[in-house]
């Protein structure tokens, strides 16, 4: 179990949200919805500790986030181009943060060609696998989504929700799946909350709100 507890972020002093408690289970996917700068990137960045929260505690199986060694809560970031060494090739990037398992490769669906490519002469689907790869080469028991799908057309996006719901399923792996899309997270997200803008600062709502769980991904 991932644990933020009565976390407050922010920027120069600024708070974004304040008091916020939030529990991301182990092999579920749960979405956080918000409207935009309400803080939903800072907030996956501090759970996978990229952020320094202001106050509270980020726990992974109640212990905190190791300082050292490979993060055990990867961070996939909305536009893996800007995650990549532009210079390196597909093979390089990929073995980055570890070996990829060749089982892995086979089910992020990563064809053996694209190895020897550079990270622009591959789509945006291909490079978001990509990225999913690198972060599951490195042995995570979770994985911050943050807005991965919200470049590609509803057939790359379906695709890379079936895999990553294969993924928490079959490895007992956490997502938090960051979207503003709530109807995509009412489709892939077991659950879903909400981060109000200001949530938890005086005179604002307490903390994100759940939302009814989500619908099953299509078939
Ligand atoms: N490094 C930074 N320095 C200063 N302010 C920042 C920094 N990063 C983000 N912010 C500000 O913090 C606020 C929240 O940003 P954040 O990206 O966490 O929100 P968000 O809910 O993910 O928004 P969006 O849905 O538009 O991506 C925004 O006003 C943003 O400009």
């Amino acid at each position: 179990m991932l644990e933020g507890r009565d976390l407050s972020a922010g920027f120069g002093g600024r708070p974004l949200f304040s008091h916020l408690t939030i529990c991301l289970p182990p092999g579920r996917i749960l979405g956080l919805h918000g409207p935009s700068g309400a803080g939903k990137t800072t907030l996956g960045r501090v759970l996978a500790g990229l952020h320094r929260p202001g106050a509270g505690t980020v726990l992974l199986g109640g212990s905190p986030l190791p300082r050292t060694g490979p993060l055990p809560v990867q961070y996939l970031h909305q536009n893996p181009l800007a995650a990549m060494n532009p210079r390196w090739r597909i093979g390089r990037i990929l073995s980055e943060g570890g070996h990829p398992d060749p089982g892995l490769q086979t089910a992020t669906g990563i064809e053996t060609g694209w190895l020897d490519r550079f990270p622009h002469e591959l789509s945006g689907g291909q490079l978001q696998r990509v990225s999913i790869l690198r972060a599951l080469a490195a042995g995570p028991r979770h994985l911050v989504a943050d807005e991965i799908t919200a470049p590609l057309d509803p057939v790359a996006q379906a695709r890379i929700w079936h895999l990553l719901a294969d993924i928490a399923a079959r490895d007992g792996i956490g997502i938090l799946a960051i979207s503003h899309d709530a109807s995509l997270l009412e489709r892939v997200a077991h659950s879903t909350v909400f981060l109000a803008p200001g949530a938890g600062l005086p005179g604002r709502q307490a903390e994100p709100a759940a939302a009814p769980a989500g619908r099953p991904l299509p078939a």
